[in-house]
């Protein structure tokens, strides 16, 4: 049997604020600071201990990761970092408050543009100074692969292909793995590992800085999974994701 943990970056600055992120690169909050090394401490309490770890190229996962890691004494464990695992790019939303967007365009429009399967969201413009290839951490990439806009279908192809070519081999090879990454791109790795159909994701929501565990058989299917913290706090946080696009 083998164990992974997989871990929403703690608060950034525009969770707090209630904006669309994707991939604007902003960092923590202090209290985002401190939900990563609260579940360090837990992870470590619970005899938690990893050999790789896998994040995206976005400082708010990479230092949730590095917090998790300081809090474990475990700052030597070596880390991949890939684009794939990055926020779902949420196009020309990216930078409006989901409250204000939800007053304008209306909650369903809202609801469907944050969490409809197939669904991207209105794309940037190639001129954008946003667009990905303004960006030197994406250099690597060939321009069909920078996208502008992404529905969550585009997220599982990419976090799905990086899980079999990067993750499941380390995985296979009885490696500790932890992956520190965002709400969407975790809800498409969930959606690949536990096959959820298109309509059963639309209702998965993950909060800020609590390890989510996988145990998976020797095919890596899962067996099951929970998250590390107290259930009536967890669905709390789950239905406040949720409720970010209200219209208040
Ligand atoms: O804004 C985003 O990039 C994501 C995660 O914070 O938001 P949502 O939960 O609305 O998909």
């Amino acid at each position: 049997m083998h164990k992974i943990v997989l871990l929403r970056h703690g608060q950034s600055l525009w969770n707090r604020e209630n904006r669309f992120t994707g991939w604007t690169d902003v960092d923590l909050t202090e209290r985002g600071v401190e939900e990563a090394r609260a579940a360090g401490r837990a992870l470590k309490a619970q005899g938690f201990d990893f050999d790789l770890a896998f994040t995206s190229v976005l400082k708010r996962a990479i230092r949730t990761l590095w917090l998790v890691l300081e809090e474990m004494d475990r700052v030597w464990v070596p880390i991949h970092n890939s684009w794939r695992l990055n926020e779902r790019h949420y196009g020309a939303l990216q930078g409006l408050n989901k409250a204000e967007t939800a007053a304008k365009y209306g909650e369903q429009q809202v609801f469907l543009w944050r969490r409809s399967y197939d669904m991207a969201p209105p794309a940037l413009e190639p001129s954008d100074p946003r667009h990905p290839g303004n960006d030197p951490r994406y250099r690597a990439l060939r321009p069909e692969e920078l996208p502008v806009t992404e529905s969550l279908k585009d997220t599982v192809a990419r976090c799905a292909s990086y899980w079999n070519e990067a993750i499941a081999p380390a995985i296979q090879a009885g490696r500790r793995v932890i992956i520190t990454a965002h709400g969407n791109s975790l809800r498409a790795l969930v959606k690949y590992l536990d096959r959820l159909s298109d309509q059963d994701i639309v209702g998965l929501n993950i909060p800020t800085g609590i390890p989510l565990v996988y145990e998976l058989d020797q095919d890596l299917k899962p067996l099951r999974h929970y998250y590390l913290g107290d259930p009536e706090t967890v669905a709390k946080a789950v239905q406040a994701v949720a409720n970010q696009g209200l219209a208040r």
